[in-house]
């Protein structure tokens, strides 16, 4: 992010982002609700202008790209949202074959392979058939994220991928990002207000703040848990309320 703004109209709600997310990193975005997590996410990913400023993709610009262009970077970039967003109708397989039916050529058989392989990938091998009303929280996530890769995807961004999920089942899907890290090379951008799922998964986190429209704090979770001066920061971080000064 290069001198991001982002926002509404002509109101900003972050301002002036710089930051890197490096290959086969998992950043992790923070901050309480309303700060603009997801409104950084859409900018990221070039669904949403930003005011101004510049999202680059290995140099790339997806804010000044053709529509063409856009279309390739956007192809590089997965999207899962809290809800899931699977179509009802459709079966696990039918919603992950979906970005293959509708933007590519390729024939049903090799489509289906490709929809089963993601699907063994987040570990729904088994669920190919199943409706989405019959699936778990956990296993619509994995779902969604089997579907975010179906064009080739190797950044992944996900909004909020706990919640709603229980602890243990949480902890698997943290487990099948670090395995698609390792076994893929995958990046990861994260929503995630889960301290045990922060400190599994990020190698860095940021912290972002509604005031001060922007970053207030990064570097690994140990780092901001240990070392930040900020008392927001360290609150979070150490998950209990600062004590007043005497
Ligand atoms: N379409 C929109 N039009 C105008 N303002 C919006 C729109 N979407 C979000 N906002 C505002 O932008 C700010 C940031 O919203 P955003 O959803 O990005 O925050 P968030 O940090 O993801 O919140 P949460 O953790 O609750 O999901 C909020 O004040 C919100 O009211």
């Amino acid at each position: 992010m290069r001198g991001l703004a982002i926002g509404y109209g002509s109101q900003p709600i972050l301002e002036d982002l710089w930051f890197d997310v490096e290959r086969g990193e998992i950043l992790v975005i923070l901050g309480e609700s309303g700060c603009g997590k997801s409104t950084l996410m859409k900018g990221m990913t070039g669904l949403q202008r930003p005011l101004s400023g510049d999202v680059l993709i290995d140099g790339e610009s997806i804010v000044m790209a053709d529509p063409a262009t856009k279309a390739r970077l956007q192809r590089g970039l997965g999207i899962t949202y809290q809800s899931g967003a699977l179509f009802g109708s459709l079966s696990v397989l039918e919603n992950v074959r979906f970005p293959l039916d509708e933007f590519t050529r390729i024939g049903l058989r090799q489509r289906n392979l490709i929809a089963r392989m993601l699907l063994h990938l987040v570990e729904l091998g088994h669920a190919e058939t199943m409706m989405p009303a019959e699936l778990s929280g956990g296993m619509i996530k994995r779902a969604g994220i089997a579907r975010a890769m179906a064009l080739g995807a190797d950044i992944l961004m996900l909004d909020e991928p706990s919640a709603g999920l229980d602890p243990i089942t949480a902890a698997n899907l943290d487990r099948t990002i670090l395995d698609l890290r390792r076994r893929l090379g995958f990046t990861f951008v994260v929503v995630t207000h889960e301290l045990q799922s922060i400190f599994t998964i990020a190698d860095r986190a940021i912290m972002l703040d509604a005031e001060s429209r922007g970053i207030i704090a990064m570097g690994s979770p140990a780092d901001l848990r240990d070392r930040s001066q900020d008392p927001r920061v360290r609150q979070f971080f150490n998950h209990r309320p600062d004590t007043p000064p005497a």
